[in-house]
C-alpha cells in the first residue's frame, strides 16, 4: 500500500541519482526563498498579519507547547490517514485553507488554477476563496476527483450572496465555508507600509464580474468602467453578520455549511444549535486581530462544544508534526495556509504539490515512528503539555 512517507524515498533516490530537490525542505527556507521570488507588495500581503504580528507568531509557537508520546510495540508499519468529511473519504485529513487573491502568488498570475491542479494531483482539497483571480467555475473544473469547498465572504447584498452560493453548488463544490471574521480587514502595518493593498482589489473581482446579480447592480459591463466595478465591490464586500442572520445563511444552501473563525466555545455551541454542519476554528492566521489567543489553544474547547460536529482547524500549521498535534487535539481536518502560497510562488502547482507532500510525509512518518497507525489512535492522551 502506498504511504505518504514514500515521498522521503523518492527524494533520497533522486539524490542518489545526483538530482537534488529544487524545493526547500523546511518552512523557514521555503519562506526565505519565496520572499526572493515574490514582488514586495505580494510578499507583505501574504507574510504579514495584524498589528505587530504577535498573534501570528503565537499561533506557530503554540505547537511547541505540546509533545507527542512515542508508543512502542504499536505495529505502525502501515498507516491509514484517511478520514470522512461530509460524506467524502479524503486520503488524509489535510486541506488548503482559503487564500484570497492567491492567483497573484503564481508567476503567471493564475495561482487559483494552479492550486486546483495541486488539489487534483494530491487529493488534498482546496477551499477556494470568494476572492479568486479566475472565476470559481474555472477553478472547480480543475479539481479532478478531489472535492473542493467554496469560501463565502458574505456581501451586504443578500441576493448577491445567494447567487454566489448557487453558482458554487452548480460548479460542484462540496461545502460552503462562510468566513465570519473578515467583513472588514484588520490593521495590517505591512500592507499599510507598501500602500499596495488596494491594488489587490482589481485582481479579486473574478467571481463578481461574472455574477448576474453583481452585473445587474453595476448596470454596465465591468470592462467599460473597471473603477466603478471595484467601487461597487468594495461597497458590497463585507457584511457584519449577527446571529439573526444564521437562519438565512442556513437556508441558502443544501450543501454542508461550515462557519470559519469560531474561537469561543459559546459561539461554537450557538452555531451548532443554529444548524451548521461544521465548525472551522481559526483566527485567520493572526491577520485580523492582534493580541488574541493562539487558535490551537482554543481548539480543544471548540471540539468539546462541537459535540461531534466536524471541526476544521487552521492557523500556524507549518509541518506534519503540527498537523498530527492538531488532530490529537480533536481537529477533523487541518488547513495549510501560508506554506502553500509560498510553494506556489516558487514552483506553481508543482511547488504546492511539494509543500503538501512534504507535510503529509512528515505526518505519516511521525505516526510510523511514534506508533499511531490510524487517526483514531491519536487522542489528547497522545500529547503531553510541555
Ligand atoms: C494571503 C492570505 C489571504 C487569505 N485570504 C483568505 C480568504 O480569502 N478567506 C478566508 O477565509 N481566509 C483567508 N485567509 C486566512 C486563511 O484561510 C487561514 O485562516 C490562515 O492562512 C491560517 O494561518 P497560517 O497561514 O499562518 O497558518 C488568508 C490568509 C492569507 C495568508
Ligand atoms: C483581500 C482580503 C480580504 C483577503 C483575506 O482574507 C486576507 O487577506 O486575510
Amino acid at each position: 500500500m502506498a504511504q505518504f512517507g514514500d515521498y522521503q524515498n523518492e527524494i533520497y533516490l533522486a539524490g542518489l541519482g545526483g538530482v537534488q530537490s529544487k524545493y526547500p525542505m523546511t518552512f523557514d527556507e521555503l519562506e526565505t526563498r519565496a520572499a526572493q521570488a515574490m514582488p514586495p507588495s505580494v510578499l507583505s500581503y501574504v507574510a504579514g498579519g495584524a498589528g505587530d504580528e504577535r498573534t501570528q507568531r503565537a499561533n506557530v509557537a503554540a505547537f511547541d507547547r505540546w509533545g507527542l508520546y512515542p508508543r512502542m510495540f504499536a505495529g505502525a508499519a502501515e498507516r491509514d490517514l484517511s478520514v470522512e468529511v461530509f460524506g467524502d473519504r479524503w486520503a488524509a485529513p489535510l486541506f488548503m485553507a482559503p487564500i484570497g487573491v492567491i492567483g497573484i502568488c503564481a508567476q503567471d498570475g493564475h495561482g487559483d488554477l494552479a492550486t486546483a491542479d495541486a488539489a487534483a494531483a494530491t487529493g488534498v482539497p482546496m477551499v477556494a476563496s470568494t476572492l479568486t483571480v479566475d472565476p470559481m467555475e474555472q477553478v472547480a473544473a480543475r479539481f479532478g476527483e478531489t472535492p473542493g469547498f467554496f469560501q463565502l465572504y458574505t456581501p451586504t447584498d443578500r441576493e448577491l450572496a445567494e447567487s454566489l452560493v448557487r453558482r458554487a453548488e452548480a460548479a460542484g463544490f462540496k461545502a460552503i465555508v462562510v468566513t465570519l471574521d473578515t467583513w472588514v480587514t484588520g490593521w495590517r502595518p505591512r500592507d499599510l507600509a507598501t500602500g499596495n493593498f488596494p491594488q489587490l482589489r482589481g485582481n479579486c473581482l473574478a467571481n463578481y464580474r461574472t455574477d448576474p446579480v453583481f452585473l445587474d447592480r453595476l448596470g454596465r459591463r465591468p470592462e467599460e468602467d473597471p473603477a466603478a466595478a471595484v467601487r461597487l465591490w468594495a461597497q458590497l464586500f463585507g457584511n457584519p453578520l449577527t446571529w439573526e442572520d444564521l437562519p438565512w445563511l442556513r437556508s441558502i444552501t443544501k450543501l454542508p455549511l461550515v462557519v470559519k473563525g469560531i474561537c469561543h466555545p459559546d459561539d461554537a455551541r450557538r452555531a451548532r444549535d443554529g444548524g451548521v454542519d461544521g465548525l472551522y476554528c481559526s483566527n485567520h492566521g493572526g491577520r485580523q486581530a492582534n493580541g488574541g489567543i493562539p487558535a490551537l489553544d482554543v481548539l480543544p474547547d471548540i471540539v468539546d462544544a462541537a459535540d461531534g460536529l466536524p471541526v476544521l482547524f487552521d492557523s500556524g500549521v507549518r509541518s506534519g508534526s503540527d498537523v498530527v498535534k492538531a488532530l490529537a487535539l480533536g481537529a477533523t481536518a487541518v488547513g495549510v495556509g501560508r506554506p502553500y502560497a509560498y510553494g506556489l510562488a516558487l514552483g506553481g502547482a508543482d511547488g504546492v504539490v511539494h509543500v503538501l507532500r512534504s507535510i503529509l510525509a512528515e505526518a505519516d512518518l511521525l505516526m510510523a515512528v511514534d506508533g499511531y497507525p490510524t487517526l483514531a489512535d491519536l487522542t489528547r492522551d497522545s500529547l503531553r503539555a510541555l
